[in-house]
């Protein structure tokens, strides 16, 4: 029981105790504002000694920020990532963000929340939380030297576990934190056609290595290749080579280059730098640009035959592309081949891995050979002509159909014929509800014989040239002959006169 006299002295203890927490408060925010940064930093640092000195406890802080200035941390995205699948377990104030140009959301740790982690038996502690901007305020309301948030997270363990935490356990969140992000990240296509520097959009091209239309043994042996080459981390590491590896895509228009690269990028799940050379200024463009290129990535440049030769001048390709050598022109690009070889193999190569490298051409004999000598471009594969086994594939795509009576004629009509995929996919599309599988192949059959006649028509035509050639060759023999009997019997008559 209390008495009276305890009863009444509680809310004069309270006002006293709220009073002093608010005066206490009060000379705080004082001192925060008005006191000079050195003074403050001295108190920080004496409160941190004599806190350290009576508490067992690490911590690591890992800032969302480097420094003072902007410049992203790569390690905070990792941990995120990391911390988002615990936090999604066991935190209870989680915040969710949208991911950029997607409906995806993502869960994390909101800001001033913990969370327990256990790794091989071992308890650590993470912490979500910011350092609050600091406005210090000037006279008439004006702010000067304005620092903005910075969020971070805050790893506590206990002394003794020093080792396990800096050895293994970091490694294990780093390891886990990137597997996570590179899971979840949506891959980008990145160009540089107009900027300076990369610009980029979200990569959602649809094509794969199931409906991509070839001879199924080459497929394989490209899958196999690409799926080797993403593994081979160690492999690269022993033989002291830069993980990257070149290839060369080689065929008429519309055999399916640029769809292969889509398709190795959904692969192996890496971005596309697509390198527009007619855009980059000089070699030293080039070597930054591509040294601001990340990892796990394609390299891609089209159309090399247009865009290079030995000495740097343009090329021609064909009437279309003359626009772009006029633009390439106009802007004054002095990249080399030299530069260009420098990039592929030079001193850029080692500056992070995982890099594939592609070059797309229609013309690969106009090629300079050191361009294309194994070592730098590792593999060559050429895109030809639609097959037979390459048509099954667009059929099962297009069509939903596997077999059909229309097939043999299409099979003998092929063996004939030079007919690209974009040509037989453009005939199987529908182009109407009304169209089925067998219009759709009938189409196909319709342009196949259309395109023999071409090349029956263009064949004879040849041969006729060579034909008048050959007799224009003849006539100019007999004119010569002419020429010469005539020429000798003025001579002979000459002769005689003589005599
Ligand atoms: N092998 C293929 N498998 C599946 N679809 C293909 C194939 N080849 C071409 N296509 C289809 O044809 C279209 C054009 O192909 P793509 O742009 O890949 O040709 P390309 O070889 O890059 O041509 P270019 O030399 O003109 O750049 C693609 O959108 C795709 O739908
Ligand atoms: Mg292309």
């Amino acid at each position: 029981m209390m008495n009276r006299s305890m009863k009444s002295s509680i809310p004069e203890l309270l006002g006293t105790l709220g009073s002093s927490i608010f005066s206490f408060f009060l000379a705080w925010e004082m001192i925060r504002r008005y006191c000079p940064r050195q003074v403050l930093d001295f108190l920080g640092k004496f409160f941190n000694k004599v806190s350290n000195f009576f508490n067992p406890n690490i911590q690591i802080s890992i800032y969302e920020f480097l420094g003072n200035n902007l410049k992203p941390h790569d390690a905070y995205p990792i941990v995120e990532a990391y911390l988002s699948v615990n936090s999604s377990k066991t935190a209870k104030k989680l915040k969710a963000e949208k991911v950029k140009d997607s409906n995806k959301l993502v869960l994390s740790m909101d800001e001033y929340e913990k969370i327990t982690d256990e790794f091989q038996g071992i308890q650590v502690k993470w912490v979500s939380t910011k350092v609050r901007s600091s406005q210090r305020p000037m006279p008439m309301g004006i702010f000067s030297s304005f620092e903005p948030e910075k969020r971070y997270y805050k790893l506590v363990f206990h002394k003794k576990n020093r080792d396990f935490v800096f050895g293994s356990y970091l490694e294990h969140v780093m390891k886990k934190g990137t597997e996570i992000s590179q899971k979840n990240r949506q891959r980008k296509l990145f160009t540089n056609s107009h900027h300076k520097s990369w610009s980029y959009i979200v990569f959602e091209h649809p094509a794969n290595f199931d409906t991509f239309a070839m001879d199924p043994e080459k497929k394989e042996a490209i899958v196999e290749d690409l799926l080797t080459f993403s593994k081979s981390k160690d492999f690269y590491a022993r033989i002291g080579k830069a993980w990257k590896r070149g290839y060369l895509l080689y065929g008429p228009p519309g055999t399916g280059k640029s769809t292969m690269i889509a398709a190795m990028a959904n692969l192996l799940d890496y971005d596309i730098y697509d390198l527009e050379l007619t855009s980059v200024r000089d070699n030293t463009d080039l070597r930054r640009l591509l040294s601001e290129t990340s990892g796990k990535s394609i390299i891609v440049i089209e159309d090399i035959d247009c865009s290079l030769d030995l000495t740097g001048q343009r090329k021609k390709k064909e009437e279309k592309k003359e626009i772009e050598k006029g633009k390439r022109e106009e802007s004054g690009s002095k990249v080399t081949l030299s530069g260009l070889l420098n990039f592929i193999d030079g001193l850029w190569s080692a500056c992070g891995g995982e890099r594939i490298i592609v070059f797309t051409t229609n013309y690969v004999e106009k090629l300079d050979p050191a361009l294309t000598r194994r070592g730098r471009m590792d593999k060559h594969i050429e895109l030809s002509y639609c097959c037979f086994e390459a048509f099954k594939v667009l059929a099962k795509n297009y069509l939903l159909i596997e077999e059909h009576p229309l097939f043999e004629s299409i099979r003998l009509l092929m063996e004939v014929t030079k007919i690209t995929p974009a040509d037989v996919a453009e005939n199987l599309m529908p182009k109407s509800p009304k169209e089925d599988a067998e219009k759709c192949l009938q189409n196909l059959i319709q342009a196949l014989e259309e395109t023999k006649k071409k090349e029956e028509m263009k064949e004879l035509e040849k041969k006729l040239d060579e034909v008048k050639t050959e007799e224009k060759m003849k006539d100019t023999e007999e004119t010569a002959k002419e020429k010469e009997e005539t020429i000798e019997e003025e001579k002979q008559e000459e002769l005689k006169k003589d005599v």
